[in-house]
């Protein structure tokens, strides 16, 4: 039997004044996947995910996440409901050691607020007590335990692209977007993230990333969906992808010309 679908795109439309960004695109991605958005520059994909993780309204269409309507939904909604997201731009908050900018997404995902930490309930001590473990499990988990106490400033540059895996995991999510996450790594770098990618569906959380780092998508996608012009132009296991002719002609002989 095949694994339920948990994130459903039907029809997703987005239009900036007269260019359509991104037109009528339909695919899914089923719970334990790990699928990939990929086309050349301006083919939609970063639209796509943030109409996805909800900080841009589709035109028209709709998202279904675990069988419910989110289209609406504001983003810190759907983020309670298990959707995360990393950025292109980094999220890390430079001057913060990486334990701060861990704990202090997994704080976000805890529940009691200021009035607690104001009176130090046995409820918010409880919850300053999980998060702090929380945070040195998610920090283990991504290879950032060494460097707990190190600002993000003073990380490595692959170093803070696993932080910022670690600030969204700490959320807790079912559905991880991952906005180019090996951009500007290194091939040992990308073999890291590669490699880190796999353990967090190991982990039972179901990936979507948008890449153009063509090895790491090529070796961590059971699944590519492909853009171009805002249509989705073909779909289907790698090895499919990478010899569909129309996919070489619009992105992968053009990347292959810049490798
Ligand atoms: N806020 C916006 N206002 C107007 N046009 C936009 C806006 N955001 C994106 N676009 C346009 O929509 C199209 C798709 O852009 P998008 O950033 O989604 O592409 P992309 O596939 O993520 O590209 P890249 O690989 O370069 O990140 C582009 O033509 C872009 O110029």
């Amino acid at each position: 039997m095949s694994a339920p679908l948990l994130l459903e795109a039907q029809a997703l439309t987005r239009a900036f004044g007269g260019l359509v960004a991104v037109n009528s695109v339909t695919f899914s991605v089923a719970e334990g996947e790990i699928v990939g958005l990929i086309g050349p520059n301006g083919a939609g994909k970063t639209t796509v995910f943030n109409m996805l993780a909800g900080s841009m309204e589709p035109t028209s269409g709709t998202i279904r996440f675990d069988g419910a309507d989110v289209t609406g939904m504001e983003p810190h909604d759907r983020a309670r409901l298990g959707i995360a997201r990393t950025f292109q731009i980094t999220s890390i908050f430079p001057a913060l050691t990486v334990r701060e900018n861990v704990e202090a997404a997994t704080y976000r995902a805890y529940r009691t607020g200021w009035l607690g930490s104001f009176f130090r309930t046995k409820a918010w001590r409880d919850e300053e007590a999980s998060a702090a473990a929380s945070a040195e499990e998610i920090m283990a988990f991504c290879d950032l335990a060494d460097r707990a106490e190190v600002k993000g400033e003073a990380l490595s540059y692959g170093a803070q692209r696993r932080l910022e895996v670690a600030i969204a995991l700490a959320t807790k999510p079912r559905l991880l977007l991952l906005d180019e996450p090996a951009a500007g790594l290194n091939p040992e770098e990308g073999q890291r993230l590669v490699a880190m990618i796999q353990k967090v569906r190991q982990s039972g959380v179901t990936v979507l990333l948008v890449e153009h780092h063509m090895r790491v998508v090529m070796g961590v996608c059971d699944r590519i969906v492909v853009l171009d012009h805002g249509t989705r132009i073909a779909e289907g296991a790698p090895a499919e992808v990478a010899a569909n002719p129309e996919v070489i002609r619009v992105y992968l002989g053009r990347e292959a010309a810049h490798a």
